[in-house]
């Protein structure tokens, strides 16, 4: 079915005012978002300010609190680097890459035997994660996934080269579970941020 006509999206900063526009009313059209996600055409001279490395992990910059409704987050990833296998706390998750490639790999969401089990950090699913797929993301694609699509774990492939990606996620969240692959064990994670807007955290003066 052929997509609504989006907006015109020639910058970083139109990509955020298309987005705050989109996320203004209750209903969130996610096919728009993806649309609008991959009508921005990466421009390192727009989002270097965000790009910082970690040499040992990736980092998490945020760019755009979104109103409260979602987060817009750059992720720089270094050689070999690799998140968890993780989920998105209910939540809508975006991936645009804006430099270089990552792979995608998506596990099927396992079922824990005790939904009820108090200590949630310790919840225990079923077996080994069964893994769905892998895929490549390369410059200005755009994947997406949710819990009912299952987990994944995100990783730069690259021995020589970095990679960034843009990530949407909505409603915003401040920790997720990442789970252990052979043992399906589930565990709560809050998720940090390495700068917020360009500014290091902790750069501030201390009070
Ligand atoms: O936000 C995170 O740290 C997970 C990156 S893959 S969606
Ligand atoms: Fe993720």
């Amino acid at each position: 079915k052929p997509l609504k006509y989006g907006p015109e999206i020639d910058s970083l900063q139109d990509l955020i005012t298309a987005l705050h526009k989109e996320f203004d009313t209750d209903y969130v059209d996610i096919e728009m978002v993806n649309h609008i996600m991959l009508s921005y055409k990466s421009d390192p001279s727009e989002w270097r300010k965000f790009a910082k490395f970690d040499r040992y992990k990736y980092t998490r910059n945020l760019v755009d609190a979104g109103n409260g409704k979602f987060n817009l987050i750059i992720l720089c990833w270094g050689e070999g680097h690799a998140s968890s296998i993780h989920d998105h706390s209910d939540s809508h998750c975006f991936m645009k890459m804006l430099q270089g490639q990552l792979t995608e790999t998506k596990f099927d969401m396992p079922y824990s035997e005790d939904e009820n089990d108090s200590n949630n950090n310790q919840q225990y699913t079923a077996s080994e994660l069964q893994e769905i797929g892998k895929t490549t993301v390369s410059t200005n694609e755009v994947c997406y996934i949710n819990d009912n699509i299952g987990l994944h774990q995100v990783e730069n492939p690259s021995h020589t080269d970095t990679a960034v990606s843009l990530h949407l996620y909505c409603p915003p969240f401040n920790s997720c579970s990442v789970f252990h692959k052979n043992s399906g064990k589930k565990m709560s994670c809050p998720v940090t941020f390495w700068s917020k807007y360009g500014v290091r955290e902790g750069s501030k003066v201390q009070d």
